[in-house]
């Protein structure tokens, strides 16, 4: 079993830096670090929880761009992407630190006048985070924010693609002066810590951000202790746009949406529905904005696309374009690639793809990369179909300036997030998470703390 993880640039294939990764020994005396401190921390009053999340957020700030090239050397971001993500990654620190102080109890009628009911909230206890690749910053203070607001202590274990962004930001958090056995960082292979999180009697709460398979598995195993769990998952997300739609808007909220990350984010347009009577035009300008698109390597200020993170995702990515042309997609731009097995980095050009059906692995798969598939439909409640058809709802987006048309779709669609006229719906003031397979809980908004407290009420009597 190797003794370090290799962090490597996706956009080359060379290796940044080796990251020692943690003993079993070491991760469960992590495990009992956060479990003791959980006795002092959760009763630090919530406005020194709530300046100390700000001197953190303050911290990250100060740290911006060396924060931003970490994140684009490990995971291939622009580098315009990964300064965006540092913003949004303290936006939920900013957020929760004013939670922490909002966390209301209530008083409730008794049935008896020698009686009287309280409601209050306590923090769960130790929480143990598993987070991707793909948003490093913002998946991790998604996660410790809402915890350390709530009174509870943290243990994250970053992806082994992107360890360092995490690691940066725990160093951070210790110079803002939030203690060392509060917030901790260890390393590992998932599968190896997974079962160490998820079998400790010390750790009270398991949050995942990743894959659907992976988030079911941890789930399963946080039976035997019953821990709570928050999930995060795949998605699969489809983009209907009615035939009353504004176009050019579509197709700008389109790109947007498809190419942030190189297509690798849970909440990307998955599956263009479009109306038949718009298509060939919608399919004509998307395709003209996604050939004007920059590929290379993010560190460069004007690359628009970057390198998918490993040999796994992109083989992923290829099979999926080889099967839907196969059975008969139309490649109106791309299915072009720059890849190197033996140096290790790949890129996928931006690929449209027209004429596609719904027996093709692209309709059927979550597709973790810049692949645009485009089919048509008659009448609304078909998309809504063919939109609802599958075990994934994270994200819809939908397109119509007629009021009936998106109220009707509102209600209709079996998703957690919805964009309405919004390809970038994501906010930290609003709660993230999916229905069905993709996941449970929510991250973000006022309902984002809530899966880090206890409820528990007291009922005085003989009075
Ligand atoms: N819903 C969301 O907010 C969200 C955000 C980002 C990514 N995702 C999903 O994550 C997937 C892509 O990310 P990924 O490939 O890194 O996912 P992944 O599930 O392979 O890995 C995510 C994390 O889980 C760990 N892991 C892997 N196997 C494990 C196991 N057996 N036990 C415990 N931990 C394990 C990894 O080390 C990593 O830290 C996509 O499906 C995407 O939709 C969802
Ligand atoms: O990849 C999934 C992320 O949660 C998307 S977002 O950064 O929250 O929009």
């Amino acid at each position: 079993m190797t003794k370090s993880i290799k962090v490597k640039n996706p956009a080359t294939g060379q290796l940044i830096q080796e990251v020692r990764k943690n003993t079993e020994e070491e991760i469960n005396q992590a495990l009992k670090r956060g479990h003791e401190s959980f006795q002092s921390w959760s009763k630090v009053n919530a406005h020194e929880r709530a300046r100390l999340l700000k001197n953190w957020s303050l911290k990250i700030q100060e740290n911006k761009e060396v924060i931003a090239e970490t994140m684009t050397l490990e995971s291939g971001k622009p580098i315009q992407e990964s300064l965006g993500e540092v913003d949004y990654a303290t936006s939920y620190i900013d957020w929760y630190a004013e939670e922490a102080k909002r966390l209301y109890g209530r008083t409730i009628p008794a049935a008896s006048e020698t009686k009287r009911i309280m409601v209050s909230r306590q923090p769960v206890g130790l929480v143990a985070a598993i987070t991707p690749w793909n948003f490093p910053a913002a998946m991790m203070t998604r996660k410790a924010a809402p915890a350390l607001a709530a009174g509870c202590t943290f243990v994250v274990k970053p992806a082994e693609e992107t360890p360092l962004t995490t690691m940066k930001l725990v160093e951070l958090a210790y110079e803002a002066g939030i203690p060392s056995d509060v917030l901790q960082c260890v390393n590992g292979i998932g599968s190896e810590v997974g079962s160490l999180f998820t079998d400790s009697e010390f750790v009270r709460k398991i949050t995942f951000t990743g894959s659907t398979p992976v988030g079911k598995l941890l789930i399963k195993n946080s039976a035997d202790t019953v821990k709570h769990v928050s999930m995060e998952l795949g998605g699969h997300a489809p983009m209907i746009i009615a035939e009353d739609a504004d176009i050019d808007f579509a197709v700008e909220q389109t790109v947007a949406s498809k190419f942030r990350n190189a297509g690798q984010t849970c909440i990307c347009v998955n599956r263009v529905l479009v109306h038949e009577s718009i298509a060939e035009e919608y399919a004509e300008k998307l395709t003209e904005k996604v050939r004007a698109l920059k590929v290379g390597n993010g560190l460069e200020k004007d690359t628009q696309v970057g390198p998918v993170i490993n040999e796994k995702g992109f083989e992923k990515i290829v099979s999926q374009v080889n099967d839907a042309i196969e059975k008969g997609a139309e490649v109106l731009h791309g299915n072009e690639y720059d890849a190197n097995r033996d140096e290790g980095y790949f890129f996928v050009h931006p690929t449209v793809l027209n004429n596609v059906d719904s027996d093709m692995k692209i309709m059927q798969e979550e597709t973790f990369g810049p692949i645009i598939p485009i089919s048509t439909f008659k009448e609304i409640d078909e998309a809504i179909a063919i939109a609802n058809g599958t075990p994934y709802g994270l994200a819809a987006y939908f397109f119509t300036n007629n009021y009936k048309t998106g109220t009707y779709l509102h209600e209709q669609l079996d998703f957690g997030i919805l964009g309405w006229n919004d390809g970038a719906p994501s906010a930290a003031h609003a709660p993230f998470g999916g229905m069905k397979e993709s996941g449970l809980g929510r991250e973000g908004g006022s309902e984002g703390i809530d899966p880090y407290l206890e409820t528990k009420y007291l009922s005085i009597g003989n009075l």
